[in-house]
């Protein structure tokens, strides 16, 4: 039984490896980038991260460890003050069209129909009168909103809104797109159900996507990668490639041990970084890169 218990675990870690991409094959290069806010909190210190065409990354970590910042540096809202982040080799000084961020508000003008919020969205991008209609309606067949093309937001529940939101920014066809925590504030069975149209959509597509999440079996639910995070000051801690088939299903059996195996690794983040404790040195963290830990109730397997 436990061997077999153990057998599971092992084979179902081995879907999350180790992620190395070079600069050369990156779409988004993120090179030694710092940033310290106007009251000295330094939110971001040496972060390197390259991202490929396609990949779907979740930034995952505890609150404060500058997952916003990364994600707002991507975007060009924020400027950062040191190091550098480029897409296709143009390195980024503010907002663009070829980047598209979404929040956990949906964000929809309150006066347009859903219909509305998407061709205004293709106005404001150059797109022709004659194609934003069709357009719209496609990406609203796309996330299940058919028969709600003339609905105003405040007729909408706050998962339609959501998929309101997703179709407005899929429909406008970024190169990149940015997330922030955006099924934050929906109940958990919305959660999920937009957790999975996400994730076919993004079969479909291969959009390269970054999305930011405190959640990590939502991190291990939608991503090909999951960059780990560590506060104080702000940096990446592990950056693990999910080997795990897609479509994934949430209660699939290896993805719950991946979310055991990852919740472990975040806690020991925690721990090194207790509120009131001195800020831990950079080589203050191993626990972190200890490669094989063991799950609850396990032994140690051996190395
Ligand atoms: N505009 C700002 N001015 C000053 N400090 C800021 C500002 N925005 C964020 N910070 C600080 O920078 C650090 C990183 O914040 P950031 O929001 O990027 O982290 P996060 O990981 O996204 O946190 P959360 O998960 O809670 O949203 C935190 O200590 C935060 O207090």
């Amino acid at each position: 039984m436990l061997r077999a218990l153990l057998g599971r675990w092992r084979s179902s870690l081995r879907l999350l490896r180790p992620a190395h991409v070079e600069a050369d094959h990156a779409k988004i290069s993120v090179t030694q980038l710092g940033h310290r806010y106007a009251n000295k909190v330094v939110a971001l210190e040496d972060v390197d991260l390259n991202v490929r065409s396609g990949e779907f990354i979740c930034l995952l970590g505890p609150s404060g460890c500058g997952k916003s910042t990364l994600l707002y540096a991507l975007a060009g809202h924020v400027r950062p003050t040191g190091g550098t982040v480029s897409i296709d080799g143009q390195p980024i000084t503010g907002p663009g069209p070829n980047r598209l961020l979404m929040f956990q508000e949906a964000a929809l003008f309150p006066w347009l129909s859903v219909r509305g919020n998407i061709t205004f969205a293709l106005a404001a991008r150059g797109v022709p009168r004659a194609e934003r209609k069709e357009r719209a309606d496609q990406y609203i067949r796309r996330v299940h909103l058919q028969g709600f093309e003339e609905t105003l937001p405040h007729q909408l529940s706050g998962g339609m809104k959501m998929r309101a939101s997703l179709a407005r920014a899929l429909a406008v066809d970024p190169t990149v797109l940015l997330m922030d925590e955006p099924f934050g504030s929906l109940d958990a069975q919305t959660r999920i159900h937009m957790q999975e149209l996400l994730q076919s959509i993004w079969m479909r597509t291969h959009k390269t996507v970054v999305f930011v999440t405190h959640d990590v079996h939502e991190a291990l639910m939608l991503g090909t990668r999951v960059v780990l995070m560590a506060p104080r000051p702000g940096r990446i801690v592990r950056d693990l490639e999910v080997h795990l088939p897609m479509p994934r299903r949430p209660d699939d059996a290896a993805l719950t041990e991946m979310v055991r195996h990852v919740q472990r690794l975040l806690s020991e983040v925690e721990r090194t970084n207790i509120p009131d404790s001195p800020p831990p040195s950079r080589a203050s963290t191993p626990a972190v890169t200890s490669p094989v830990l063991s799950p609850p109730g396990l032994p140690r397997p051996a190395r």
